[in-house]
């Protein structure tokens, strides 16, 4: 199983999903069938009730204003409801995480003749309540929100309310559905205009539970004072849940997914039109209508494409907006999202979040205030990412992460159980193979490729890192030809480190800085922004926008490396770039300190030596003008990370060994040091 006890989820890569699922409840119509069982009379059964941490937070909700609520299994619960007669909560209502729970229930609370107190976590202690206070408060409600700007807690003085005609501001199913409960409780009319249609869930659960709201003139009526009947209902699996799937499933080819029980109510689907429009696969079988429409999706993989999604479009896929951002990333072109600014008020500022994951995979991203540009169809790199606090935000780059090329971490992944408990159980069953057990089933997946290795990785958590075969020496040792050579045998990443402090030289003298003034070396080194990772095998580096590649082996950069690399604040900022090359695949890794100090507990350490003589010959053979007898003296010399064999290295002398024997010995020593070479 994954690893959730220490809250994140390490995965490998695999694109393609293949099988059948069928999601949790859904969580908008838990919610509100949990409240509307309860201000019902009589008695409801509820199956197919999402147990995430809101919907929990609403079942205790209801338990606190009255209503008895019994798990007669898993899913099912039967509510015995109040007829309206709520009583008054003992103590605060705790919302948790749930902007649906504080933004209803204060609707209905407003209009009882009790006080009461609505509280949340700190994410949801930042979520705008004026939304909802506004037109309460003109119905005439009496709250008080005691953070600031009108932020939770909210401080809620029942009272007798009235109906009224508003029209919302913004298109918000929670502000919609607030309203319509108050109206429950207020007297006369209360008439809802909305700017673009939103989710419909209360309005057919109001339905089902034996009260009509009409619809006149564009305007969502409801009476006040009505009765409410207790009745069964199946609630649907979440469509918002399914949406992980069904773009993992549309995004990656030769993917083929079911996704059974689903809710496909019109008004939560417009995923689905959107990854038509990028050119997906989905064939949608509506097999029940009654109160929510549910029924059977099946989707095949293809190559999609980048697209624009804005306007009225946003309301409909508000949820599913972090994994169309990733659909996006897996898409070929540009994909274009604005009028989205509401996702900077959900359980995290979701546009910032999105763009700074989608860069730590090396997705090109540009942040607007109101939405993102996000440049699609680039090779993703393994990253190491935060969740921030937000469930599909954590999600959505579970997803992600299968098209990186190595392990990936999300970090801070409890959130996922506010809407999918399970979620980790259906990501191994659909994406990491049939095997049993997490690290198996990661050898399958890496399979073809690096799978022995992924065992090694997954015992090392601290780490969390594949094998590692350092080979540090001498200039013109070999060590470049016999650690091609040795990984092309191995199936492992090259990984130069050389290339590192290269890149570092050459960008430091085109910058003009003074390299023997190692003050103002360390200064600039700040400045630089360079990344690294492994793709198709190789060590790939970019400095900002450029790439260093073809200038890394200039005369002046030969000369000025070693200096550039005695300079501690050169070697602090390459480490952890070369340490987390680690995280993403099985590598040989050379240079001149990687058995010393990269990766000193490797067991894999090798150092290579040759006489100067043969050694300046072979750099002069190359047509490279490099003084390496210099460079190596100074090398050995600096205070940090001199270059010196590991105490545990084998020691091999290239001045008269081919490669070839060179890289056989080595491969024996592997074999003896434990390596499971096949
Ligand atoms: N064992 C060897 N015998 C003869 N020539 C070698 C051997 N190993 C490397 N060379 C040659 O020496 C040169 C320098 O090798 P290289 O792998 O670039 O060294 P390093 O990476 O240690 O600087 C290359 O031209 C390479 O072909
Ligand atoms: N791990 C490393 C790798 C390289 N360096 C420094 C010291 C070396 O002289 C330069 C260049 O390394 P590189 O491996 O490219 O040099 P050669 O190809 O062996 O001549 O970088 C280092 O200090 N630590």
């Amino acid at each position: 199983m994954p690893d959730t006890s220490s809250r994140s989820l390490r995965i490998f890569p695999s694109r393609r999903i293949r099988g059948t699922v069928t999601v949790p409840g859904d969580k908008s119509i838990t919610h509100r069938a949990l409240l509307l069982a309860t201000l019902a009379e009589g008695e409801s059964r509820l199956s197919g009730v999402l147990t995430g941490e809101d919907c929990l937070a609403t079942i205790r909700a209801c338990q606190a204003l009255g209503a008895e609520i019994e798990f007669l299994n898993a899913t099912t619960v039967r509510v015995k409801g109040r007829d309206r007669k709520l009583l008054a909560p003992a103590e605060p209502i705790d919302c948790g995480n749930s902007g649906t729970l504080m933004r209803l229930i204060a609707g209905i609370l407003a209009g009882q003749p009790f006080s009461s107190c609505l509280i949340g976590d700190a994410s949801l202690s930042r979520r705008p309540m004026a939304r909802i206070l506004v037109p309460l408060r003109q119905m005439g409600a009496r709250i008080d929100a005691k953070g600031p700007g009108e932020l939770p807690p909210l401080e809620i003085h029942g009272s007798q309310l009235h109906g009224i005609d508003y029209r919302l501001p913004l298109p918000s199913a929670q502000v919609k559905s607030c309203l319509l409960l108050a109206g429950l409780f207020a007297s006369g009319v209360t008439r809802l205009q909305e700017p673009i249609p939103t989710r419909d869930h209360t309005e057919r659960l109001l339905r089902h539970f034996g009260l009509w709201p009409i619809f006149d003139n564009g305007q969502l009526v409801v009476h006040g004072g009505v009765r409410l009947h207790g009745h069964d209902l199946f609630i649907p699996g979440d469509f918002s849940s399914a949406a992980f799937w069904i773009v993992a499933a549309a995004a990656f080819p030769g993917s083929e997914l079911f996704v059974q029980g689903v809710g496909l109510n019109p008004s939560r689907t417009g995923l689905l039109k959107i990854l038509l429009r990028m050119g997906a696969t989905v064939k949608e079988t509506i097999e029940s209508c009654e109160t929510e429409p549910y029924g059977t999706l099946e989707i095949r993989g293809e190559r999609l494409r980048g697209t624009r999604i804005r306007g009225e479009e946003i309301a409909q896929v508000i949820d599913e907006l972090p994994i169309l951002a990733v659909a996006g990333a897996l898409a070929q072109g540009e994909t274009i999202i604005r009028d989205a600014s509401e996702l900077r008020v959900k359980e995290s500022d979701r546009l910032a979040a999105l763009a700074y994951n989608l860069r730590a995979f090396g997705v090109p991203v540009e942040e607007l205030p109101d939405g993102l540009i996000i440049e699609g169809g680039h090779p993703l790199r393994a990253a190491s990412v935060q969740s921030f606090g937000d469930h599909r935000i954590a999600m959505a780059f579970a997803i992600l992460a299968l098209a990186a090329d190595g392990v990936s971490v999300i970090e801070d992944t409890a959130c996922i159980a506010t809407s999918y408990p399970g979620f980790e159980k259906d990501f191994e069953s659909l994406t990491q193979s049939e095997i049993p057990g997490w690290g198996e089933r990661a050898f399958r997946q890496i399979g073809h490729r690096w799978a022995r290795w992924a065992k090694e990785s997954l015992e090392d958590p601290a780490e969390a890192r594949f094998p590692v075969v350092a080979i540090d020496g001498t200039a013109a040792s070999g060590k470049t030809t016999v650690a091609q050579e040795l990984a092309r045998r191995l199936d492992f990443a090259y990984c130069s480190t050389g290339v590192l402090y290269r890149a570092m030289t050459w960008k430091l003298l085109q910058m003009g800085v003074d390299i023997s003034n190692r003050f103002r070396v360390a200064r600039a080194v700040g400045k630089i922004p360079m990344d690294c990772w492994i793709e198709n095998h190789q060590l790939k580096i970019r400095v900002g926008d450029e790439d260093p590649s073809p200038y890394l082996r200039d005369p002046e950069v030969n000369a000025n490396v070693s200096l550039v690399a005695s300079i501690p604040a050169v070697r602090r900022y390459l480490l952890p770039l070369q340490r987390k090359l680690a995280r993403q695949a099985p590598l040989v890794m050379e240079g001149r300190d990687i058995g010393t100090v990269v990766f000193p507990k490797t067991p894999y350490k090798f150092f290579l030596d040759a006489d100067p003589l043969v050694r300046q010959e072979r750099r002069r053979q190359q047509g490279e003008t490099d003084l390496l007898l210099e460079r190596d003296q100074k090398d050995r010399e600096r205070k940090l990370a001199p270059l010196k064999p590991a105490h545990d290295a084998v020691i091999l002398d290239t001045t008269r060994t081919t490669v070839n024997e060179l890289v056989e010995t080595i491969l024996r020593h592997l074999k003896r040091k434990g390596m499971n070479l096949q």
